[in-house]
């Protein structure tokens, strides 16, 4: 008899081909039963295509075979079969007879019927097997699935619950020893009270249930007993000896915790259907694994006495977020093109900062749940410390596993713009779930050109509805964190995403989003009504910010005496008093305690900075003024030039520039360097020779660009002025600099990408300082006053210049960047020059 199948023929993985074909190839699969073709899906030109064809099959018996055949077509000529292969549709098992019940047979065999299956079958399967049992034992005979779940939640085991009970109890009590002595121990502190907040709510859960499952009582009676540990040890010198063994356990807990909490949430019914599909057990499974091994280390800690670190603890378990592993789907991913905007600073001092931190990571990892407010946003005053703030969160959540993205903007950096939000967003989910991967590879290929969409198109694409698709394999919260999301562009730029976070964003329940930001009119107002959203005030006049303040600038004094080692000073300096008075005066501001440590760090006479600073009281624009006072340069009027030029490079640069750029850019020789000005500059600048130089706040850059704040003193940088003066500089180094073939190509008519050796030219032939230039001359002469000397640079440039130009913006993958400049730059000619305005909207049709 005919028996009737369907295949899904979804796509192929692995494929390696052994030529580079430039055009991608055309492929089908070929499908027959027993020999006889049956079937073909539809051809596909692509080096890893796609078919999702759904055939109709029909088979003979049990014994059919299905063959699979990769089929390449050409153009002219025969296909041929790249690759075959072939399925069994039954599958019989050999058995022996045993016992006395059944005849002794040479033929009896256990037939196997393999087949993947989606989740809502699995379910429909479980809930027939359940009725089906109930109806066996003659107590709820019926097909309604909420009758099944009452049946089942009767007849489970209340000796289970109470179990659970006794075991969370003990062990929740048991974490509370680990967080009290672990108070002060920053690795190991907000994991376990993280931990310990959980696991209270689900012991407050399993009160009120009336049931559980068995792996879970393992699981937590395994947790209890790694916590053993916790009778043995009484004094905080013992944690610490064991502090990097802990630290892994208790981060190991919390991520278990909320694991279970997940877990518990979808009802008894739920879970037991949940059984079948074996994703939940095998992550039970996993952290079983991970405690047993945990607890190895712990006794060989404990037992010799040493302290005993174990790296990569994610390596251990890779519970609820798996890395994209297939390194195809990762190369569909990079045409994501994202960037690059992760935090380079240290997070808060271990001791500071305790409850907003402990309050954060409560509310992003409330229960997932459909109606809960999931955009959390941190505002206040420039340096406040809202970014150290979210690089502890970050690294918390980073240490878990649960960080799905995390980006800093700056205003430095050009990366920092709406459009490439959503897009790096969706690549680090990607690469933090598999399932994610999966989703968002087959928008990428449904959408090719997906990252040239509006955002809100890239929002529903790339994010709703991959992590619609994916819910299901995600267990708990998604952390996303968006810091300083005011030096995101400007106001104007970031409109739509703003509109997009305060009314999109919060339909994605499992994402949790922490946004910090100064409170900008714009944010406010998007924000302040927004009831999913919550608002909370980083207050810096609390009693807890200027205690945190003081703990600061106490350890911060270590580096200071350590410094000026010569000066000898006592191992208390400068003593408690003065301490308390540097306290006051920045008034629960970290930037102006961290800037006026850092002045005291670089100061030649530690004692006269301090009685200078104490002097000048707590006003931020008065102690960069004392910083930049005290490095002597404005008292010579061609040295006050010079040092103002190179501020002005790293304050309105459109990314960060060595000094040996920024000298090529201003102009000056070894001898003027502007390393011998940022030398001087620690405590406001980052910079070594060589590396770029970058204000180590935003607020400095604030301070010296505003007119009211500044425009008196010497190293007030007037934006017109100062950007004409780049411009200028840039288009000498483009005048002087560009010709034709700059990297040497042997021949021009090749693409980029058929140059195998482009990035080792690129680093030869191409200076850091004619990069820059190229790509933003034209953005420094916007807003800049036109003058004869830089119209003659410019003409240089466009009549004589101008295909080199388009040359090397080509080479660097940046000629979008030439087409707006030129637009931009066309706009503002006519202004200035009829003719050249010409010329460059005709140069725009090139
Ligand atoms: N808890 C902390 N522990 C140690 N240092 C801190 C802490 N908070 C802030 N700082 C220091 O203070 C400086 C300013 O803090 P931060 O950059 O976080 O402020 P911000 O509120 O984000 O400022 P802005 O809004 O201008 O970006 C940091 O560079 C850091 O050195």
């Amino acid at each position: 008899m005919l028996q009737s199948y369907s295949l899904h023929v979804h796509s192929v993985s692995g494929i390696q081909w052994r030529k580079k074909w430039p055009i991608a190839p055309n492929l089908e699969v070929a499908i027959n039963v027993d020999g006889i073709p049956i079937a073909q899906t539809h051809r596909k030109r692509d080096f890893v295509p796609m078919w999702n064809s759904l055939l109709p099959l029909s088979a003979g018996g049990p014994t059919s075979v299905i063959g699979l055949q990769l089929v390449r077509h050409h153009a002219v000529g025969k296909p041929n079969t790249c690759a075959k292969g072939e399925i069994e549709i039954y599958v019989p098992i050999p058995l022996k007879s045993v016992g006395k019940d059944l005849e002794p047979t040479s033929g009896l065999a256990l037939i196997v019927h393999l087949a993947r299956i989606g989740r809502d079958q699995v379910i429909e399967i479980a809930i027939a097997d359940a009725v089906e049992d109930s109806a066996v034992l003659g107590s709820v005979p019926t097909s309604d699935l909420r009758r099944v779940t009452g049946f089942a939640l009767q007849n489970s085991d209340s000796n289970l619950v109470s179990s659970l009970e006794g075991l969370l109890k003990s062990l929740t009590s048991r974490l509370d020893v680990v967080v009290k002595i672990g108070g002060v121990i920053a690795k190991i502190h907000p994991f376990a009270e993280l931990a310990y907040n959980v696991l209270t709510s689900v012991y407050d859960v399993v009160k009120k249930q009336q049931n559980t499952d068995q792996s879970i009582v393992q699981l937590v009676n395994t947790m209890v007993d790694v916590y053993l540990f916790t009778k043995d040890v009484n004094s905080l010198p013992d944690i610490e000896r064991i502090e990097g063994v802990v630290s892994l356990i208790v981060q190991e807990t919390a991520r278990c915790a909320l694991f279970i909490r997940e877990y518990m949430a979808h009802g008894f019914a739920a879970r037991l259907v949940g059984q079948i599909i074996s994703q939940d057990t095998q992550t039970i499974q996993d952290f079983m694994a991970a405690f047993h091994k945990h607890k190895q280390s712990l006794d060989w800690a404990l037992g010799v006495h040493i302290a005993f670190t174990i790296n990569n603890a994610r390596d251990i378990a890779q519970c609820s977020l798996e890395v994209a592993k297939d390194t195809q789907q990762l190369e569909i991913l990079k045409n994501l093109n994202p960037v690059k905007m992760n935090s380079n600073r240290d997070g808060c001092l271990p001791g500071t900062r305790c409850d907003i931190l402990s309050l954060i990571i409560t509310e992003l990892t409330k229960p997932v749940s459909a109606n809960s407010q999931n955009v959390f946003w941190l505002y206040g005053v420039a340096g406040a410390g809202k970014s150290t703030i979210a690089t502890s969160i970050c690294q918390t959540f980073n240490a878990l596993g649960l960080l799905g993205a995390s980006l800093f903007f700056t205003r430095s950096n050009e990366a920092s713009s709406p459009s490439f939000v959503i897009r790096t967003i969706a690549y680090s989910l990607a690469k933090s779930n598999t399932q994610m991967a999966s989703e968002i590879c087959l928008v990428m290929h449904q959408h090719p050109h997906i990252i040239d969409a509006s955002i809100e198109d890239q929002f529903q694409r790339l994010l709703g509805e991959p992590l619609d698709q994916a819910k299901d394999h995600i267990h708990g919260p998604i952390i996303i964190i968006l810091d300083a999301l005011d030096e995101c562009s400007d106001p104007e730029s970031r409109r739509r995403l703003i509109s997009l976070i305060s009314n999109r964003f919060t339909t994605l329940p499992l994402l949790r989003i922490l946004i910090t930001s100064r409170p900008d009119l714009d944010i406010t107002a998007a924000f302040r009504n927004q009831s999913s959203i919550v608002k909370m005030p980083l207050d810096i006049a609390t009693p807890s910010s200027l205690e945190d303040i003081r703990l600061y600038i106490d350890a911060e004094m270590m580096d200071v005496r350590q410094m000026h080692f010569s000066w000898d000073l006592d191992p208390t300096w400068p003593g408690e008093e003065k301490i308390n008075a540097l306290g006051t005066l920045a008034a629960g501001l970290f930037i102006w305690a961290s800037t006026a440590t850092k002045y005291l760090r670089n100061a030649h006479d530690p004692n006269d900075a301090l009685d200078h600073l104490l002097k000048k009281g707590s006003d931020l624009d008065a102690l960069y003024a004392v910083a930049l006072q005290s490095t002597k340069f404005w008292e010579d009027r061609t040295f006050a030039e010079r040092a103002q030029a190179c501020l002005a490079a790293v304050v309105l640069g459109k990314v960060p520039m060595s000094d040996t750029t920024i000298n090529a850019l201003l102009g000056l020789d070894a001898k003027k360097s502007s390393a011998h000005v940022f030398f001087k500059l620690g405590c406001v600048l980052q910079w070594a020779p060589g590396k770029s130089a970058q204000i180590l706040h935003a607020s400095f850059g604030d301070y010296l660009t505003d007119h009211k704040r500044c425009s008196q003193e010497s190293w007030f940088i007037d934006p017109t002025f100062w950007g004409l003066k780049l411009a200028q500089g840039c288009l000498q180094v483009l005048n002087t600099e560009l010709q034709f073939n700059i990297c040497r190509l042997e021949d021009s008519h090749i693409t980029n990408t058929a140059v195998h050796d482009l990035p080792n030219r690129i680093a030869t032939y191409i200076p850091a300082h004619l990069s820059y230039s190229s790509r933003f001359w034209a953005d420094h002469i916007l807003g800049a006053k036109w003058d004869e000397a830089i119209l003659t640079d410019i003409e240089n440039l466009m009549y004589n210049k101008f295909p080199f130009w388009l040359e090397i913006l080509s080479i660097l993958g940046d000629l979008g960047i030439g087409i707006n400049a030129l637009r931009r730059v066309g706009e503002a000619a006519k202004v200035n020059d009829l003719k050249l305005a010409q010329y460059i909207s005709s140069s725009s049709y090139i």
